[in-house]
């Protein structure tokens, strides 16, 4: 007997937008309604795991290779499928929103693939939600010009050439979208419903193109919920009728978990996977959040002080390396935060030696492809991996079997000589104010004092002002010590929106949501109990 039909998912609190019937219509609804019935269930299973492991990491202060799944990494006869023509070739990739415009400038980008981002560089209003996903058929129709009515620019995929190809990431298992719900009223996971709608719209017609629907996954803490990504690919291939094996899926590494997991989790994903991506900053978060109350050995200097670099950053992307090689998977790396300025010479300077440094790393270290935030840093991150990679498309044949990492590499943060400051605190405090406004307003990704900042970068920053005052972090300010209390998270965040308001104005001010992002900053940051993610309070705050 075949299953009973899911009840259809209803459209709540949401503002007609221009154009939805496209992209909502009934049967990507009842196919999204399909995915909810089938496979929330098991996502909430796997985020109460999620909060078992932390649990345990609590009290034990430490992680380990999972001695169960030990016969799937000393098995050295499986392999991933192999990668298909549009993707065997990264070696830069741009990230960035799918608003219309940065979407015909990413396809425009000159970079090999646009990771198209329904995840940490898009707040997740309804309209970025629902608008992101007709931007993203506009394009593969090449049906997307555009004029900015502010300053009048008019946009157009170049024509006859080359574009980018897309690899799009939906939102992370944690997050609901509370503008479709079941019958009972139950939210569907945003990230069911960022992938069922991309999917039932783009796959076939993106393999007429010559491409198809490729995937990053975000924020996976563990090969189960590889596992659960693996069957909503299977199911969601059999439901349009597409061959299986056409989903390619790269999974982030941007979990301290995951990082002991990175085997299982290509294994998992084997007819599906890409490639891994070292996600750096949601890592960092990662660390902080998991081993935020593992006493003084887990307190992590400054943000920016933590570099690539770093004994423990460099034992888990030479593990990505070697992981992905040995698999016949793409190693993808990182993003460099620093964003040039088409109005500053010299924070160009700095962004192209910076990015150059990282990038020039990643390509002798033997990743196949890297991020980029922005066009400019296109031709910067392409003449690095050019010089290493020359006509090959990429360097998955450098096994690096001189690899050798040991459990207790990834988490020996305390290797690091910098300490936590008083302006690395300062700067915590501004980035997550001026980060939580502009999202609020709509804004996943920002430039804040010349870098890129998104909700995995504001998220380090949240969580090490919590993580200082809970460890009692003390440093030299004006020539005496100062210990990191609740009261002078106040006290900064009281002079850093003083000083917004000088900087931009009463009539700015008011007009943004200021207040709004200083309190919720305040509140994730000073509440005893430590906010899974940032913009699960935040989200309930967004409007739209
Ligand atoms: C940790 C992670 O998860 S990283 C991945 C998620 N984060 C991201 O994807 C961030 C991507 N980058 C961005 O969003 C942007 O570069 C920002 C917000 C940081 C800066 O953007 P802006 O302030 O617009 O920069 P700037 O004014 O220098 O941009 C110049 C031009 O480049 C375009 N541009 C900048 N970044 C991008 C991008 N990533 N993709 C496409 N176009 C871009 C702008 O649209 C602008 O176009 P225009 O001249 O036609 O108006
Ligand atoms: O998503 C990427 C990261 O660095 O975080």
């Amino acid at each position: 007997m075949s299953a009973p039909a899911p009840s259809p998912l209803a459209i709540v609190d949401a503002e007609p937008l221009p154009r939805q019937d496209e992209v909502l219509t009934e049967a990507a609804l009842a196919f999204v309604a399909e995915l909810h019935r089938r496979f929330t269930p098991r996502r909430e299973e796997l985020l109460a795991r999620r909060a078992e492991r932390r649990a345990e990491i609590a009290r034990t202060s430490t992680l380990d290779f999972l001695p169960e799944t030990a016969a799937i990494r000393a098995d050295d006869s499986w392999r991933v499928a192999p990668s298909p023509a549009a993707l065997d070739d990264r070696r830069v990739e741009i990230t960035g929103p799918t608003d219309r415009k940065m979407t015909i400038n990413a396809l425009n980008s000159g970079a090999r693939i646009w990771l198209a981002d329904f995840e940490d560089a898009s707040a997740p209003t309804w309209e970025n939600v629902v608008l992101g996903q007709v931007n993203m058929a506009d394009a593969y129709t090449r049906n997307i010009d555009f004029t900015d009515e502010r300053t009048g620019k008019s946009y157009a995929l170049r024509p006859n050439e080359e574009l980018a190809t897309v690899v799009m990431r939906p939102r992370g298992w944690h997050l609901d979208e509370r503008h479709l719900v079941d019958a009972d009223g139950t939210p569907v996971p945003g990230a069911l419903v960022d992938f069922g709608l991309y999917f039932f719209h783009n796959a076939q017609r993106l393999l007429d193109l010559g491409k198809g629907p490729y995937f990053y996954l975000p924020k996976t803490e563990s090969h189960l919920e590889a596992r659960l990504w693996n069957e909503v690919f299977v199911f969601a291939q059999d439901h349009v009728g597409i061959p299986q094996g056409t989903v390619r899926a790269t999974v982030l590494i941007e979990t301290i978990t995951a990082a002991y997991e990175m085997e299982e989790i290509l294994y998992e994903l084997r007819d599906h996977a890409s490639g891994l991506n070292a996600g750096r900053w949601d890592y960092l978060f990662s660390i902080v959040k998991n081993f935020r109350d593992g006493g003084p050995k887990f307190v992590l200097p400054d943000r920016n002080a933590v570099t690539m670099t770093a004994p423990f950053m460099r034992a888990y992307t030479e593990l990505l390396v070697r992981t992905c090689h040995k698999r016949g998977a793409h190693a993808i790396g990182g993003m460099a935060a620093f964003i040039p300025s088409r109005r500053d010479e010299e924070v160009n300077k700095v962004a192209f030696e910076k990015v150059k440094a990282d990038k020039d790393r990643e390509a002798n270290d033997g990743f196949d492809g890297s991020w980029v935030a922005h066009p400019d840093l296109v031709p910067i991150a392409m003449a690095s991996f050019d010089a290493v990679l020359g006509d090959r498309p990429n360097q998955k044949d450098r096994l690096r079997e001189d690899v050798d990492v040991k459990a207790a590499d990834l988490i020996a943060v305390d290797s690091l000589e910098a300490r936590p400051t008083y302006a690395g605190f300062v700067n915590a405090v501004q980035v997550g104010i001026r980060y939580i406004e502009a999202w609020l307003r709509g804004l996943g990704a920002v430039a804040i004092f010349n870098l890129m900042e998104d909700a995995a970068t504001a998220e380090i920053s949240r969580s090490q002002i919590w993580q200082w005052i809970n460890a009692g972090v003390e440093f030299e300010h004006d020539g005496s010590t100062v210990k990191v209390t609740p009261e002078l998270a106040r006290e900064v965040a009281a002079g850093e929106l003083a000083a917004v308001r000088a900087e931009i104005g009463e009539e700015a001010f008011a007009a943004g949501h200021w207040q709004q992002a200083h309190d919720l900053l305040l509140e994730v940051a000073l509440d005893e109990d430590y906010a899974d993610f940032l913009t699960l309070p935040a989200y309930e705050q967004l409007k739209g």
